[in-house]
């Protein structure tokens, strides 16, 4: 569905707690449709040198999106093992969240600027939170970024609009604001989100 939306990128949750989490052979057969057509993005949450590994010859993947608590030194060593481009989900809910990251911008290929998760989730994303958009009007330094958080087919364009001058803004991500259900997509959410993200 995301392919014939017409997405960029296509992500893989290797996360058990999720309701999207998908075995590494789940995700090599639905990867092997997008390879070529969009960027196939791992996102992983902490995971550990092994798992790191089993993905990055599974999957073969273009990106991983670490979307843990993993500190600058960790997502240089991540990417250095995995050989991909890497992002870092960064937790953003004051303007403080983002100063704060800095740190990241030389360890990473861009930068995730995701809502900070309640103090009660079970998962670090996925949430279907937002947060001020505006807050990020001075971008990250030039860093490339993309945008999640909270969105869906009704307010992604205006997310967009905000951030269209920003610098080093790409685009934006998207997990619960497609779906029917908890890890359930539905795909005329989907297309009508791609749909409404493009400018
Ligand atoms: O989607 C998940 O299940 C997930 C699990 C663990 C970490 C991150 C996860 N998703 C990412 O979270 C953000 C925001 O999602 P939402 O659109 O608010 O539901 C997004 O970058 C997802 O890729």
């Amino acid at each position: 569905a995301a392919l014939a939306a017409g997405a960029d990128m296509i992500g893989f949750v290797f996360f058990p707690k999720s309701p999207r989490h998908v075995s590494l052979d789940e995700a090599a057969a639905l990867a092997a449709a997008a390879r070529g057509r969009a960027e196939i993005v791992a996102l992983t949450v902490d995971a550990d040198d092994a798992a790191i590994a089993a993905i990055r010859d599974g999957l073969r993947p273009d990106w991983f999106q670490l979307h843990g608590k993993e500190t600058p030194e960790r997502v240089a060593a991540v990417r250095q093992l995995a050989g991909t481009q890497v992002m870092k989900a960064i937790g953003v809910a004051e303007a403080a969240d983002v100063a704060r990251n800095v740190s990241y911008a030389p360890v990473v290929d861009r930068l995730l600027f995701d809502a900070k998760p309640p103090r009660d989730a079970a998962l670090p994303g996925g949430n279907g939170v937002t947060f001020d958009w505006d807050i990020l009007a001075a971008g990250a330094g030039g860093k490339p970024f993309m945008l999640s958080g909270g969105l869906d087919p009704d307010n992604v364009g205006a997310a967009v609009r905000r951030l269209a001058d920003v610098p080093g803004f790409l685009g934006v991500d998207v997990s619960s604001g497609v779906e029917r259900g908890p890890g359930e997509k539905d795909a005329g959410r989907i297309a009508a989100f791609v749909a409404a993200a493009r400018l």
